[in-house]
């Protein structure tokens, strides 16, 4: 599908693409305009220079990259990030480093990745009971190793 987009800031980095014919997320860059470093621990605002439109019915999911979490311990704090479709904003990465090591953050990193998805908006109607099922009120765990 097609979809607006308006980059600011743009440093010389290109729009977000698929990496592969497959893929289902477009990494996502860092727009900044000097290195940044992340201590241990830290989390931060990365920005991308982003501003999506996205048609109703769909949002944005911003996700860790599994090299840079399983290389360095960095992942996105607020995993999956949501981008909602009336959002206009510049989209964000909110980073955190989980390792013992600080972790520099260049112009240009491929820092996070995005999937665009479907999703289902809900109405309530409200229920005196609810359908039985095998599994009941089980969860954590409650059905072994
Ligand atoms: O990783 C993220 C998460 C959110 N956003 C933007 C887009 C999203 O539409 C908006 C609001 O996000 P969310 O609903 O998760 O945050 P909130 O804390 O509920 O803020 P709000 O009250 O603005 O909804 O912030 C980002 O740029 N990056
Ligand atoms: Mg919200």
């Amino acid at each position: 599908m097609e979809m607006n987009v308006k980059v600011i800031n743009k440093s010389g980095h290109s729009l977000p693409v698929y990496q592969t014919d497959l893929s289902a997320g477009m990494d996502l860059h860092a727009c900044l305009t000097e290195p940044v470093t992340l201590k241990p621990l830290e989390r931060m605002l990365v920005p991308t220079g982003l501003h999506i439109e996205l048609p109703a019915g769909f949002e944005a999911q911003v996700r860790p990259r599994s090299g840079l979490a399983f290389k360095h311990g960095l992942t996105v704090l607020n995993s999956p990030g949501t981008i909602d479709a009336d959002y206009r904003g510049e989209i964000k990465v909110l980073l955190v480093n989980l390792s013992n090591d600080e972790f520099e953050i260049r112009d240009g990193e491929r820092v996070a990745q995005m999937v665009v998805a479907k999703h289902e908006r809900v109405e309530w109607l409200e229920a005196e009971a609810l359908t039985d099922t095998e599994r009941g009120a089980g969860g954590y765990g409650s059905t072994g190793k």
